[in-house]
C-alpha cells in the first residue's frame, strides 16, 4: 500500500513547519483520522520491529477506552524529587505548542497526549531491577490507536522542528499510515509457560509486618502499607502480547496497561483510579480493604457483608477516604463523597471502595492533583511522610514504579491515573510481582501474608502460571 496524504494534511504541515521556522520553536503536529476497527494487541504487535521497547498499552475497566502507542516521538523524563518531578513534567510538555488536524470533533483520549508513570518513591536508593527507569518518564507515541466508545482513531504525531524539511514531514506522515496497516506476525495464545518461584525474603516481610503493628500501638501512625515481591523464572520467554489480552480477559473490572521501557514490560491489571479529570469533573477512588471471593454466589455475599461490617478493614478504609477527601477539597469545589463504602469486585478478590467526586477549581493540573494525592494511604499510610519513612526503611524490596502514578493527560489537562498495583516487570524468561497490604493496629502477619498471595493471582494467571487454592 503506498500512502500519499490529502491536501489538506499536506497544507497545515507547511504551516506548522513556518511556524515553527518564523518562532525558532519545535511544533507538536498531530493528525487525528476515524479509521477501521482494528484489533488494539495487533496493532500493539505490529510495532515488534520498529517500535520494539517503546510501546504502551492502556485500557478502562469498562473497555470503553484503549490505546495503544507505538515509537517515542518525544520522552520527557525527569529523576527529581517530591513535587519537582511532577512540575517538570507539566512544564515540559506545555512548552510545545501543538497543532491538531482532525477529521472528526476532538475527541478525548486521541491527538497528542502523554502516557507514562512516577516511581513510589524518588528518594530511595535505586536497584538494579528498575535501574531502566526514570522516576518520572513520559512518551508521546510516534503512532497511537485509540479506540473511543466503539469507533477507532489513528493519530500520528511529529515534532516539527524550525531545521526540518517539508518532504521528510510528508513521509513521516505517510510511512506511519502505511505501518500502522501491517500485521506481519501471527498471534498465537498458548497459554502455560511453566515458571519456578523464587519467594523473596518472605520471614523479613512477616517480622516489618509485626513490627509495623507495633509501632501503631505505640501511636507513631495509624497505617502503613507494606509490600512484597516474587520473582518467577520460566522456561519460555515471556510473550508480552500473550499477557496483556490475557489480563483484558481475566480482569474485566480493572484498569490494563503496559509501559515498556526498553528490555522490560510494566505490566499490570489494577482496579485502583488513582484519579481522574474530563473537562473540569474529577474522580478520585478509595480502595482499601480486601476480603478474597466466594466460590458460590451466596459465599461470595457473605464474604462481602463481611467485609462491609469489619473494624479491621473499616479502619484500613476510612484513612484513605479522609485523606482523598482533603486533597480533593484543596483543588476542587463542590466536593462529594457517599457516607459509607459500598464493595468493588474483580476476578480474585473484593475490596471496600469509595468514590469521591469534584469539579476542579480555576488553573489547577491534573498532574497537580497527582502530585497532592500520591501516595495516598491506600499505598504509603498515614501520616503520609512517617509512613514513607518506614517503608524506605523496613520494607525488604525496591517498589519503582510499583503503587505509583501511571496514566496519561492531553494538551487540555484531561487524563486519568491509576495506582500501579496487581503488577509486575517482566523481562525475557523472569518476572517480579508485587503485592502489599495496609497493616493497621490490628493487622496479623500472617492473614496478610494471605493478602498478598490473592493480589498476586491476577498476575500469575495472566503469565499462564497455574493458579490454584494453595499457591
Ligand atoms: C497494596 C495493594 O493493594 C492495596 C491494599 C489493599 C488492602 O490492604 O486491603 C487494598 C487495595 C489497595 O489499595 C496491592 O495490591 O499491592
Ligand atoms: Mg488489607
Amino acid at each position: 500500500m503506498i500512502t500519499t496524504l490529502d491536501h489538506t494534511i499536506k497544507e497545515f504541515i507547511q504551516q506548522a513547519l513556518e511556524e515553527a521556522k518564523q518562532t525558532n520553536q519545535s511544533v507538536i503536529v498531530s493528525s487525528v483520522k476515524e479509521v477501521d476497527a482494528m484489533d488494539p494487541l495487533h496493532f500493539f504487535a505490529s510495532g515488534e520491529e520498529l517500535s520494539l521497547g517503546e510501546r504502551f498499552v492502556w485500557s478502562t475497566p469498562e473497555r470503553d477506552f484503549t490505546m495503544v502507542g507505538l515509537g517515542n516521538e518525544l520522552v520527557i523524563e525527569n529523576n527529581k524529587e517530591s513535587k519537582q518531578r511532577f512540575q517538570e513534567i507539566e512544564k515540559e510538555w506545555k512548552r510545545f505548542p501543538k497543532k491538531v488536524i482532525s477529521d472528526r470533533k476532538n475527541e478525548i483520549g486521541t491527538g497528542p497526549l502523554l502516557f507514562g508513570g512516577f516511581s513510589f518513591d524518588p528518594i530511595k536508593e535505586k536497584s538494579p531491577l528498575w535501574d531502566s527507569f526514570a522516576e518520572a518518564k513520559f512518551v508521546l507515541p510516534t503512532t497511537m490507536l485509540s479506540i473511543v466508545q466503539n469507533k477507532t482513531y489513528l493519530t500520528i504525531n511529529k515534532i516539527i522542528s524550525p531545521y526540518d524539511e517539508l518532504d521528510v514531514c510528508i513521509k513521516h506522515f505517510e510511512n506511519s499510515i502505511e505501518l500502522s496497516h501491517s500485521f506481519p506476525y501471527s498471534l498465537d495464545c498458548e497459554k502455560v509457560n511453566e515458571f519456578s518461584t523464587i519467594e523473596y525474603k518472605t520471614s523479613e516481610w512477616l517480622k516489618a509486618v509485626q513490627q509495623a503493628t507495633k509501632d501503631i500501638q505505640s501511636k507513631e501512625m495509624d497505617k502503613v502499607v507494606l509490600a512484597r515481591e516474587v520473582h518467577l523464572k520460566f522456561t519460555e520467554k515471556i510473550n508480552s502480547y500473550q499477557v496483556i489480552n490475557n489480563l483484558l480477559k481475566e480482569q474485566p473490572t480493572s484498569y490494563v496497561f503496559d509501559f515498556e521501557n526498553g528490555n522490560q514490560h510494566f505490566v499490570g491489571a489494577t482496579p485502583e483510579r488513582l484519579v481522574k479529570k474530563k473537562n473540569t469533573q474529577v474522580l478520585s477512588t478509595c480502595l482499601a480493604g480486601s476480603i478474597k471471593r466466594g466460590n458460590t454466589k451466596e459465599q461470595d455475599q457473605k464474604l462481602g457483608h463481611q467485609l462491609l461490617n469489619d473494624d479491621k478493614n473499616l479502619i484500613e478504609h476510612n484513612i484513605v477516604v479522609k485523606m482523598i477527601k482533603a486533597a480533593i477539597d484543596s483543588c476542587c469545589d463542590e466536593v462529594s463523597v457517599p457516607e459509607y463504602p459500598t464493595l468493588y469486585k474483580t476476578k480474585n478478590i473484593q475490596h471496600l471502595y469509595t468514590p469521591v467526586k469534584g469539579i476542579a477549581k480555576e488553573g489547577i493540573s491534573l498532574l497537580s492533583m497527582v502530585e497532592r494525592l500520591h501516595p495516598t494511604p491506600a499505598l504509603g499510610g498515614y501520616p503520609k511522610d512517617k509512613a514513607i519513612e518506614k517503608i524506605r526503611e523496613r520494607e525488604p524490596m525496591h517498589r519503582g514504579w510499583y503503587a505509583g502514578p501511571i496514566g496519561w493527560l492531553d494538551h487540555d489537562n484531561n487524563g486519568e491515573f491509576v495506582v500501579a498495583i496487581r503488577s509486575g516487570l517482566l523481562e525475557g524468561q523472569n518476572a517480579a510481582l508485587f503485592a502489599g497490604c495496609g497493616i493497621v493496629e490490628e493487622s496479623d502477619p500472617k492473614s496478610e501474608y494471605l493478602e498478598t498471595k490473592i493480589k498476586l493471582k491476577p498476575m500469575l494467571s495472566a503469565l499462564g502460571g497455574i493458579v490454584n487454592e494453595d499457591w
